[in-house]
């Protein structure tokens, strides 16, 4: 792994009560250790995971819009507020990766495009073809299968959203090669307690107004999950009467 450590440099800021300071999560994070190669990030909608990945992502060089280091393209309102304020440490630093946002996906696969009408070449980390012509699972996979390399940091965030269980498990596998073939990190933020189930990765929570660690049977994600799974007519019954009483 390469990324040891993220630190907010809390002495620079000027308002705390603006965003991102507010966000509790945030407001009360001072540095995080890294200590494995995949790190997930999980926590409620709002909780803060993508405000920092992107700010990581700000720090290494990334578009913060979604792609490595040479992926040139604007995107509205695509800045990190967080990013001047975090600094990383290295051990090797690396400057390979890919910030994989999901919700903007679409521009940057127009973005290729445009890169592809200079040097064809382009889409030979893809898959061979334009991310256009191909499923939003299959592009995410393609990227995963073709532009995924060694000695390199990806930080991921949602990546479940395009891709069916069985995908998310291709992507698990992916993973697993990445990191037995020899050194790769992955910092992913995710709802899907399919990733989570990686096999001795650090699950951060940003819930409880704090980033903290998490067992993967403790999270919301794995929980409700299997619950659900279980007594699915019970909890249903249970979530629509709810719903009558209000
Ligand atoms: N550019 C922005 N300006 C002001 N507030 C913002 C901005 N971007 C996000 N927020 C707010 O910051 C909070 C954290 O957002 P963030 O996107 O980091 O959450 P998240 O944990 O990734 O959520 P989700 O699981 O829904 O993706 C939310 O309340 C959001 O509304």
């Amino acid at each position: 792994m390469f990324l040891k450590r993220v630190a907010l440099k809390r002495e620079e800021i000027n308002d705390q009560r603006r965003y991102p300071f507010h966000i509790p999560a945030i407001r009360t994070f001072s540095e995080l250790d890294l200590k494995k190669n995949v790190t997930f990030f999980v926590g409620e909608n709002g909780s803060g995971k993508s405000t920092l990945l992107e700010a990581i992502a700000d720090q290494c060089g990334f578009n913060t819009a979604g792609g490595g280091r040479n992926n040139t393209y604007e995107l509205h309102a695509s800045d990190s507020a967080l990013g001047p304020y975090l600094r990383l440490s290295w051990m090797p630093k690396v400057t390979n990766g890919f910030f994989l946002r999901a919700e903007s996906f679409y521009q940057f696969a127009t973005h290729l495009d445009e890169m592809a009408q200079e040097d064809m070449q382009t889409y030979g980390s893809y898959g061979g073809k334009s991310l256009h012509d191909q499923s939003h699972g299959e592009s995410f996979l393609s990227l995963f299968a073709n532009r995924f390399q060694q000695k390199a940091i990806y930080l991921l965030d949602e990546p479940e959203a395009a891709l069916s269980p069985q995908r998310q498990l291709a992507l698990l596998k992916i993973m697993h090669d990445l990191e037995q073939q020899g050194s790769c990190q992955f910092i992913i933020a995710t709802h899907s307690p399919i990733l989570l189930g990686y096999p001795g990765a650090d699950i951060l929570s940003f819930d409880q107004g704090e980033i903290q660690l998490i067992e993967y049977e403790m999270t919301d994600h794995y929980q409700i999950t299997h619950y659900f799974l279980q007594h699915r007519e019970r909890m249903l019954e249970q979530l629509f009467s709810e719903e009558d009483e209000e």
